[in-house]
């Protein structure tokens, strides 16, 4: 039976590769999903990729997934920092979650060394930039096998 993974990005990741290449690369989140579904199919995994800017659709999806998926992998971009309501819906839907960021939060912004996904995502990729997609998934397919 194939595993299907949703893969969730936050606000503003649509912006990738248009501005600030220095810090989250030059590549576009259109090239991210194009990676992630190579690194799908080596994989024997599905993939729903999805972004959104609004917090409430993010929460929605993650509730649909409980029927629809095996398990998430989120970057939840600035709600990594912000959001209970995110923890709350990957919590109530009880499904092994990744967290990935294209930059090492810790090496930022104090603002930014706080995720609220951490707790609730068995394992958090920053700094490896599009790369920690694909560690991501191959981290979830171990998980799902
Ligand atoms: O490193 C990440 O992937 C991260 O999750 C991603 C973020 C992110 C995502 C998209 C855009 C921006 S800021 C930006 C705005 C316009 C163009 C390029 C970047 C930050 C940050 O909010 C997070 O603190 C860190």
């Amino acid at each position: 039976m194939t595993k299907r993974v949703l893969v969730l990005n936050g606000p503003n990741l649509n912006l990738l590769g248009t501005r600030e290449p220095g810090t989250y690369g030059a590549e576009t989140l259109k090239d991210i999903e194009a990676l992630c579904h190579v690194a799908a199919e080596e994989l024997g995994l599905s993939l729903d990729f999805r972004q959104s800017n609004y917090e409430g659709e993010l929460v929605t999806w993650i509730q649909d997934a409980r029927k629809t998926a095996d398990g998430i992998l989120i970057n939840p971009a600035a709600y990594s920092h912000t959001s209970v309501a995110i923890h709350d819906a990957l919590r109530a839907v009880n499904l092994p979650v990744a967290e990935v960021h294209l930059t090492n939060i810790h090496q930022r912004e104090a603002f930014r060394h706080h995720s609220y996904v951490s707790s609730v995502a068995f394992g958090v990729i920053c700094g490896f930039g599009t790369l920690g997609y694909r560690l991501a998934l191959m981290a979830l397919a171990d998980k799902l096998k």
